[in-house]
């Protein structure tokens, strides 16, 4: 008998759909991810008070706000890796605390990367995304061809046999992304997927979300900037010390701001374009 974890992001030992990827038949109604009155802490520090949050099938939300403002906490209770304290997570309409079909989701964590100190290649790395479809038997065509199509997608075609202690930052990201794409999923959540990522790479990976977004893919991800990715973002909701500030249209990059790469880490300099201080 198998045995699941009680919530989590896939871990390959779940059951889901076989084969293809469930219908992502457009619902504009349908929820897909669900915060309400969200209230979490990481030890003795409450990091989210109260957080509302919904996600509708087929959108793109970006969740943007300062370090250290709880956007990644926000993703983690999502996917199960940080308990609430208050209020309620539900994904697809069901409870997390119910929720067991993973393999409808796809996760990349922040800032780790695809090696463990274990020697495996970037296809061993890859096909692990699919394990919650292939019910740990033996992959089927369908699931190497997926796995396949993933690396296409981040172009890493090319390196399937590497290990994944030969790549630089990038790549591993880049890897992390095809372990999730792996598996088809119908909602992708991503914390900062373009963390490390060079301008062509992040081109490439914006090509890529805008064909998962153009098959139904529901997305919600952590930003810094919007960069890349401006153009797919259909609503950008935003932080501050653990409370929704602005939940709405993507605040518009101006100046400096619009480049890749700019950080929001520093002050606003006297005579700088304002930026609605929305991220800041
Ligand atoms: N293990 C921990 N114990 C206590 N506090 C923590 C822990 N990890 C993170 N924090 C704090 O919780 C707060 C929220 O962290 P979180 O990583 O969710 O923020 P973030 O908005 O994703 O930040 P960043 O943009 O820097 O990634 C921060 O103030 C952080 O210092």
């Amino acid at each position: 008998m198998r045995t699941e974890p009680e919530t989590g992001p896939p871990t390959g030992a779940e059951t889901g759909p076989e084969g293809e990827r469930p219908s992502a038949a457009p619902s504009s109604q349908e929820t897909v991810v669900s915060l309400t009155g969200a209230g979490a802490s990481l030890g003795s520090r409450p990091v989210l008070r109260g957080v509302d949050l919904a996600v509708r099938r087929g959108e793109v939300v970006a969740l943007l706000g300062a370090n250290g403002s709880g956007k990644s906490t926000a993703i983690r209770t999502v996917v199960g890796q940080v308990p609430l304290d208050s209020g309620e997570v539900s994904l697809f309409g069901t409870p997390l605390k119910s929720f067991r079909d993973w393999a409808r989701v796809g996760y990349v964590p922040q800032r780790t990367t695809a090696a463990s100190g274990v020697p495996a290649t970037v296809r061993e790395v890859v096909s692990s995304g699919r394990l919650a479809r292939t019910r740990l038997g033996l992959p089927r065509r369908a699931d190497r061809a997926a796995v396949d199509r993933a690396l296409e997608l981040v172009g890493m075609g090319g390196r399937a046999k590497d290990s994944v202690n030969a790549l630089s930052g990038g790549q591993h990201q880049r890897v992390l992304i095809a372990r999730a794409l792996a598996g088809e999923p119908e909602l992708l959540i991503m914390d900062e997927p373009m963390a490390g990522v060079d301008l062509a790479s992040q081109q490439v990976l914006a090509g890529t979300l805008r064909e998962q977004v153009a098959a139904g893919v529901t997305v919600l991800l952590v930003l810094h900037e919007l960069g890349a990715l401006e153009p797919l973002i259909d609503r950008a909701v935003v932080l501050r010390d653990g409370c929704v500030q602005h939940d709405g249209p993507p605040p518009k990059a101006v100046g400096q701001h619009a480049l890749p790469g700019h950080d929001h880490v520093h002050p606003h300099a006297d005579g700088e374009p304002a930026r609605a201080g929305l991220l800041t």
